[in-house]
């Protein structure tokens, strides 16, 4: 327990304020909560904006979701190579630009997350992107972790790094204009995978940097990616991605990670990409909502899921299952796509200035497509075009 605070303090300081002031804390909804002995709440303040800022981000409006932008640069250099445009920090810097200027983005946007380079570049308006971002009432976000790392005397499979010095840097995110974070961790299917190892090492880590994020102030998006990658079944992927997210939820309570203050980005549960058996978005939906169903408490706010290599349409296609899917579900289920809203508007740009209003069209059709589908009203018309069904697949996809 260390240096935990074990009473209950009679005020609590409002450090926003630099005062003290006394909180009915009876009254408090998270009474409970801030009186527990092992919690290390200090501050009302603190948890209610923690919960507000993960309830905004994907409950305050029913089509909100998430634009991925954290490539590192050694994978924006991936996305640019298929255009045949130089990965150098102006192109990188002009591809987000197109995003974040798009006009409509924030119908269907509700918050971006940042890779560290993009959080200091500035849009061609010559505003920062955090505050572009801000005054379009975007919340911003940070990948926070530093790639995979090997666990050695295991069939390939990783943890993920960054711990060090985490702390200070969320506190300087926080300072300057992130309100939530980001990590991934990627586990894989096979006959052996993933091992308990890796299960156990991978929750744990996630739950050490939530905590870390919280005692900061940022949200954290906790991902437990589990990759395509294999021949497995459906029930396969979901039988994982239970095994996986039931460690995940034990490592953030042992970790006392207030819930209530996070988001998931899981995978869905989709057949591994060489499966000859093809399932249905209904059958994706089913397998999963009931995989979280049987993992992920109610307190979680919104659940955000990743693309995975999806092509954009089966993206939209299978979120809007999920969001039709008759059994309850007591989170918002709603998008936190990379690819799967870039690709077509990467298409369009091609690295040339004049292509930017057509990128930006295209990105924002698909990021209104992903809105509805986080309600389940997407209704396909069937004429997606090429690029929007095209595979956005990468074997053991890496950063
Ligand atoms: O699977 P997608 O939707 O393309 O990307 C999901 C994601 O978590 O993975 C990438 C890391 O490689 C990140 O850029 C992104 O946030």
């Amino acid at each position: 327990m260390g240096s935990r605070r074990r009473h209950t303090p009679r005020h609590i300081t409002n450090t926003s304020h630099r005062t003290t002031r006394p909180i009915n804390r009876a009254a408090h909804p998270l009474s409970g909560l801030l009186n527990h002995p092992n919690h290390r709440w200090e501050s009302a303040e603190t948890v209610g904006r923690l919960c507000v800022v993960a309830v905004c981000l994907n409950s305050q409006d029913d089509s909100s979701g998430i634009l991925a932008a954290d490539e590192s640069t050694g994978t924006m250099g991936k996305r640019l190579q298929k255009i045949n445009v130089e990965n150098i920090e102006e192109n990188r810097r002009c591809f987000r630009d197109l995003l974040f200027s798009s006009e409509s983005i924030s119908d269907s946007v509700g918050g971006v997350i940042f890779f560290h380079e993009t959080l200091y570049q500035k849009s061609d308006s010559g505003k920062l992107f955090p505050k572009l971002i801000k005054d379009k009432g975007i919340v911003v976000g940070i990948k926070v972790d530093k790639g995979t790392a090997a666990l050695n005397g295991t069939d390939g499979e990783t943890t993920t790094q960054g711990l060090d010095g985490l702390s200070e840097r969320c506190a300087q995110y926080k300072k300057d204009g992130c309100d939530f974070a980001k990590w991934r961790c990627v586990l894989k299917i096979s006959n052996s995978c993933p091992s308990p190892l890796a299960i156990q090492e991978n929750a744990n880590v996630l739950a050490r940097y939530a905590s870390i994020c919280q005692q900061n102030g940022l949200v954290p998006i906790v991902e437990p990616e589990i990759l395509p990658d294999g021949d497995h079944d459906l029930q396969r992927c979901q039988y994982v991605t239970e095994k996986v997210l039931a460690a995940v939820y034990k490592s953030l309570s042992e970790h006392h990670v207030y819930l209530e203050g996070t988001l998931l980005k899981p995978n869905m549960v989709t057949a591994g990409h060489s499966c000859p058996t093809k399932y249905t978005p209904q059958q994706v939906a089913m397998a999963t909502v009931t995989a979280l169903r049987r993992t992920v408490p109610a307190a979680v706010p919104g659940i955000c899921f990743l693309s995975g290599g999806q092509s954009e349409e089966e993206a939209s296609l299978n979120l809007n299952a999920i969001n039709q899917v008759p059994l309850s579900r007591p989170w918002k289920l709603t998008f936190s796509y990379g690819r799967a809203l870039q690709a077509s508007a990467l298409a369009a740009w091609q690295g040339k200035a004049a292509n930017r209003k057509a990128a930006q069209e295209a990105f924002c059709t698909r990021a209104k497509i992903n809105g509805l589908a986080a309600k389940g009203e997407y209704k396909p018309t069937g004429s997606a075009d090429q690029a929007s069904t095209q595979s956005l697949y990468t074997a053991s996809y890496v950063y």
